[in-house]
Order: C-alpha cells, then sequence, then structure tokens
C-alpha cells in the first residue's frame, strides 16, 4: 500500500488577475480553491493514476474540513490527525509571473505527533510512505530523519519530497527515493545549478553521496535527470502549455511510484513521471491517466554520460 504524509497541508487559493499593480485594488478574473499540500497532491494524483493510497497529516479548523470534504468526494482514503488550529491557506498569485505566498503553519503539539507515530506504526514491510513538504513550524526539523529511519528499519520503502535543513538530515536516514527540483539541489550543494550536466553531475554525486536508490531532479520545463545505479538518464517534457505549474513535482512523485508499483520497471516509471508532471502542468487541476498515457507513449529520454 502506498501512504502520503502532509504534515503541513494547505488550502491553495488560486487567483488570477492579469493586470497587477501593487497597492491597488483588484478583483480577481477568477479564483479557485483546492486540496493542497504536497503529500496531498501526490494522493490525489495517485488515485487519479488508478493508484489506491491513503493519505496522512494533520487537519484542523474551516479549511480542514474543505480538505478532507473534497478528498472524500473524490473517493481518496485519508486518515488525518485532528488539531485545533486552522490549516494554512496559501495564496498561488498568477498574474505575468506566478507568485506564492504560503501561510503560517498551526500549532503542531506533543500530543498531536505522538497520534501520528501510532498510524505509522500500522505501516508494514513492502509499503511506500511518502514524506512531502515542509515542516511545520512547531515541529522538529530532524523529523523526516526519524520517520525515515524508523520505517526503513523495517522494510517500508520511504520517499522524501522537501526543502533545506528537513531535506539535509532526511537523506542521512538513506530515504528509498527522492525528487529535489534543480533548485532544491543547488541549495544542498550550496552552487549554481544552471545547465542540465551540472544537475546530472551532483544529482548523481547526492546519489552516491548518501547512497539513495532512486533519485528524480526535476527540471521544470526541462524535464527531469532520473539517476539509478550506474545510469543518469534525461527524459525530456513533452510539448505544450504552461496553465498551473503548482504540484507538478507532486504529480512527478505520483507518476513514478504509480507506475512503478505496477511494473517494477524503474526506467518506464521515470518516463511516467515526467508525463505526469507535465500533464498537471498543462491543466488548471491535475493531469488525468489519459493525457499521461498518452505523453509517456511519445517521450524521449536520453542517457547522459558524467
Ligand atoms: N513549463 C513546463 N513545461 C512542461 N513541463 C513542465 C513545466 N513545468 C513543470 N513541468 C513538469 O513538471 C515536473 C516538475 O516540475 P518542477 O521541476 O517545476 O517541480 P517542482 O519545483 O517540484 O514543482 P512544484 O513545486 O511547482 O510542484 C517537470 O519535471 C516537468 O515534467
Ligand atoms: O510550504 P510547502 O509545504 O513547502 O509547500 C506547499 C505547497 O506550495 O506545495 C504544493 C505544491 O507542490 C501546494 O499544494 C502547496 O501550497
Amino acid at each position: 500500500m502506498i501512504y502520503t504524509l502532509t504534515l503541513n497541508p494547505a488550502v491553495d487559493y488560486i487567483v488570477r488577475i492579469s493586470d497587477f499593480e501593487l497597492g491597488r485594488l483588484h478583483r480577481s478574473e477568477s479564483d479557485l480553491k483546492y486540496p493542497g499540500g504536497k503529500g496531498i497532491n501526490v494522493s490525489w494524483v495517485l488515485n487519479r493514476l488508478g493508484q489506491d493510497n491513503v493519505a496522512f497529516g494533520f487537519l484542523g479548523g474551516f479549511t480542514g474540513r474543505f480538505i478532507e470534504d473534497s478528498l472524500a468526494a473524490e473517493d481518496i482514503r485519508a486518515d488525518f490527525v485532528p488539531i485545533d488550529g486552522d490549516t494554512r491557506l496559501n495564496i498561488k498569485l498568477k498574474t505575468f509571473e506566478e507568485t506564492e505566498i504560503n501561510g503560517q503553519s498551526p500549532q503542531i503539539s506533543a500530543a498531536h505527533m505522538e497520534a501520528l507515530k501510532q498510524k505509522l506504526e500500522l505501516l508494514q514491510e513492502g509499503d511506500i510512505l511518502v514524506l512531502a513538504g515542509s515542516i511545520p513550524e512547531t515541529v522538529s526539523s530532524g523529523t523526516y530523519h526519524d520517520i525515515v529511519h524508523t520505517l526503513t528499519a523495517k522494510g517500508i520503502r520511504c520517499c522524501v519530497d522537501t526543502n533545506g535543513d528537513a531535506l539535509h538530515e532526511a537523506l542521512r536516514a538513506q530515504p528509498f527515493f527522492i525528487k529535489p527540483n534543480h533548485h532544491e539541489l543547488a541549495e544542498l550543494y550550496n552552487v549554481p545549478i544552471v545547465s542540465l550536466e551540472q544537475a546530472a553531475f551532483y544529482g548523481k554525486k547526492l546519489q552516491t553521496d548518501y547512497d539513495v536508490s532512486h533519485v528524480l531532479v526535476s527540471m521544470a520545463s526541462r524535464g527531469a535527470l532520473y539517476i539509478h545505479e550506474e545510469q543518469v538518464v534525461h527524459i525530456e517534457s513533452p510539448h505544450g502549455k504552461l496553465v498551473n505549474s503548482v504540484g507538478a513535482g507532486d504529480s512527478t512523485v505520483a507518476g513514478f511510484l504509480a507506475k512503478y508499483e505496477k511494473t517494477n520497471d524503474p526506467q518506464k516509471a521515470a518516463i511516467y513521471a515526467v508525463a505526469a508532471g507535465s500533464a498537471s502542468a498543462f491543466s488548471e487541476g491535475f493531469c488525468t491517466k489519459a493525457d499521461v498515457d498518452h505523453y509517456s507513449s511519445i517521450m524521449h529520454s536520453e542517457r547522459i554520460n558524467i
């Protein structure tokens, strides 16, 4: 079974204003509310791709109820720890470019963390847990590390998609799969990464430095680099019009896991991952399975020597 963990969910409030100017009153041309947070997005896309899964995390208040109802309406299984505060609201402002304002997390107490740990104890050998997104301010940045360390010892495959200290610490627990984008990879090694060759070099270094089985470095419109065993492969993204990049990276994670669970073929999974990321980037909400199947059937990948 695949499980996702979102310690810091959000309602994503997506607002479009074409002639935005600071300091003026605007009326939005369209606004949409989506249940968000990286792990929840992974659950949503897994479900779209026909992959059963369960979403874990913390939810509270009116925003938390919105997320719970939205997941239930899509038949996505959820088992969240209830908290007292409101789950955050994240503003995604679409003007001539995209600007994001992610809200403050609610308080998470030691009792809430304990309740979550009890749920995670039920996972079994062979299960997959996706730990995705930021860690709330009141929770230790070493939390992903501790969960990955404990669950990996029980034969549970942990996939991590986060950044900063949380990513750095989680890597020390040897996750099964990670998906940094090239900015997060650059931050990890404190170097600029502009070219594909630089991303390939540092992606390979990351895999060997931390002994991670599967590394997918996403590079937005340039697709992704997949690093596994001795191989580095570049998967080009299909062509299309960018509509909404929020959640494209999460779709990539879901695409990889959905295909990997079905075929056990990591190369096919990596292509499917990029197809899912791009299909979501080309849609208002998330990708459909039909689009992902179509794109993955026409895409190219190429080995890179470093
Ligand atoms: N402009 C684009 N054109 C085509 N594909 C795209 C574009 N932007 C994103 N993608 C697809 O989405 C995947 C993930 O994108 P990106 O590298 O931006 O991840 P991310 O930074 O984690 O995304 P986010 O945080 O917005 O969810 C890419 O590998 C690619 O497949
Ligand atoms: O603040 P975090 O947890 O790093 O990111 C949260 C977030 O920006 O990531 C998702 C897209 O990947 C959105 O649904 C959500 O608003």
